[in-house]
């Protein structure tokens, strides 16, 4: 018997699974690719560090800068910083006019430790300076050609080292001050543009930039963008571009004025009513002392105009330890008899109306570390600060000595003169009204950079601040490849998802019914 025969077609099977596993894993493998293309194509490449290296050659001391940068971002701002501080043991090259060798020798152990940090393959292509401030100015006009002998001494030895000697010259005030300026504002962010608010230049401050205030052992720096005034003296004036901004800048730099030589003027001011060469000094604690050689205060051009011949030979000092007094006796040595122009710091020094911010670093964030005065997060007010040194300046030598057995004599026993010359100089000298006070702040470093003059000289001498803003992309890199592979992905789910919906297979639109 003949099996039935079954008719009919075959059922159809409702979805073509097998088409849709296909698509489903062909689809996977290329978001799947797309996400590992974007991820490899911008993973990190090895960085290409750069290297540069500055001393700054000051008056009481030398410091040995390393900085670092990737390579490919030279233009950017803020990308350059410090990786290693190196100080020099012994005195600031200029303390070396008897023997100018050993001023060179002296550099020996910074430059091995510079060496060290950087690696060996780049030491031909790191960059080196040597920028000698106030204590060399000073040296070079007592004695030219031993000044010479020391810069060349210093310069043998830094030509000697692997690394690319640049140049070593004793910069200008007026340099120091414009590049301690340029450092503080690199650091802090404020040559950046900020996007949106480019084309809104009325909402930001005149300069959107901060003044600097540098005090050094020598000599004393005031930089800052005034309010629209005119800068009324040539000599004080300095025009930048930078990052596509034009800035007019008033700079000073107080010759004398660094905290060391504030001092000796001071003495050399009160040894003039001096009989026998015993002296009541207001700056120094009750029950200290101090002998000096009359002849070694003469030593320096700052005080050499008020040489006399004194009948003593040697100057006892006894503190007592009285700051109002003391402020007085500081006064002095800041001349306001005479101004020919709108307004004067001292000693007839055009000064413009103070305008902005301030970052004050050097000795005076040292002095006001030392105090306690740094830690808050608000400037701590001019009352609050007067009283502090006060009250310091009042306590006994051997009860602060007690108290700091670590801190070195010559910087204790000065705390009391140097926080009331701080005081002198801001307030009396320039001008800070305790408003005005509140716009300062003490900077010691800025991110890992100590805030000086050496890192503004660096970015200066290798180009690497821009006049004009390097143009740049709406996006970086890897944002765009990021969004191009989410379009990318979005539009294919939407494909598919219209696909699916207009063509539907049969079955799924059966059980809709
Ligand atoms: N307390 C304290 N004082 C310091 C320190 N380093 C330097 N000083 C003193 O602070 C003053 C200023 O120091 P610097 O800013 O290094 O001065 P400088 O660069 O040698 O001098 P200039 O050539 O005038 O700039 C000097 O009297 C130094 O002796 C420190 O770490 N602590
Ligand atoms: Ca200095």
């Amino acid at each position: 018997m003949d099996e039935p025969k079954v008719t009919g077609t075959k059922p159809r099977t409702c979805c073509p699974r097998k088409s849709l596993l296909i698509l489903g894993f062909l689809f996977a493998s290329a978001a799947i690719a797309l996400v590992a293309m974007a991820v490899t194509q911008n993973k990190p490449l090895p960085k290409n560090i750069k290297y540069g290296i500055v001393l700054d050659a000051g008056s009481s001391h030398t410091n040995l800068y390393v900085y670092e940068w990737p390579a490919e971002k030279e233009n950017d701002t803020g990308v350059v910083h410090q990786v290693e501080v190196c100080t020099v043991q012994g005195s600031g090259i200029s303390g070396y006019s008897k023997d100018p060798d050993e001023a060179g020798l002296s550099l020996q152990n910074c430059i091995k430790r510079a060496q060290e940090m950087v690696p060996e393959q780049q030491h031909r292509d790191t960059p080196v300076y040597l920028g000698a401030t106030a204590g060399m100015r000073l040296l070079s006009l007592q004695n030219r050609s031993v000044a010479d002998r020391v810069l060349s001494a210093v310069e043998n030895m830094l030509r000697s080292s692997p690394f690319d000697f640049q140049g070593a010259r004793v910069i200008s005030g007026q340099e120091e001050g414009a590049y301690g300026w340029i450092t503080i504002n690199y650091l802090l962010g404020n040559f950046k543009q900020t996007g949106w608010l480019d084309f809104l230049p009325h909402l930001q401050s005149s300069s959107g930039t901060s003044g600097a205030l540098d005090l050094g052992g020598a000599s004393t720096q005031i930089t800052f963008v005034p309010d629209h005034e005119p800068i009324e003296s040539q000599e004080n004036s300095l025009h930048f571009r930078l990052y596509g901004k034009s800035y007019n800048v008033y700079t000073h730099s107080f010759l004398c004025y660094g905290k060391d030589q504030a001092l000796r003027l001071k003495l050399a001011g009160d040894l003039q009513s001096t009989q026998n060469g015993s002296l009541l000094d207001p700056c120094f604690h009750p029950g200290y002392f101090r002998v000096m050689n009359t002849s070694d205060l003469y030593t320096s051009p700052c005080t050499a105009n008020g040489e006399q011949q004194l009948p003593f030979r040697r100057l006892h000092l006894q503190g007592n330890g009285d700051y109002q007094v003391c402020r007085k006796a500081i006064q002095k040595i800041f001349n306001t008899s005479h101004c020919p122009y709108s307004s004067c710091s001292f000693n007839g020094i055009f000064l413009p109306p103070l305008q902005g911010k301030f970052g004050a670093f050097s000795a005076f964030y040292f002095v006001m570390n030392f105090l306690n005065l740094t830690t808050e997060k608000s400037p701590v007010p001019l009352n609050r600060v007067t009283s502090t040194v006060q009250r310091f300046c009042s306590r006994p030598w051997n009860e602060v000595k007690a108290e700091f057995p670590n801190i070195k004599e010559k910087y204790l026993s000065e705390y009391c003169f140097s926080g009331a010359y701080i005081l002198s100089l801001l307030e009396n000298g320039y001008g800070f009204t305790a408003e005005k006070w509140q716009n300062i702040q003490f900077l010691g470093k800025i991110g890992s950079s100590d805030a000086g003059w050496t890192l503004g000289y660096m970015l200066n001498l290798t180009n690497m601040i821009p006049a004009e803003k390097p143009p740049t992309r709406p996006l970086s890199h890897a944002s765009y490849v990021g969004l191009m592979v989410f379009c990318s992905l979005v539009l294919v789910a939407v494909l598919l998802l219209g696909c699916f919906i207009f063509h539907k297979p049969k079955c799924l639109q059966k059980g809709l019914i």
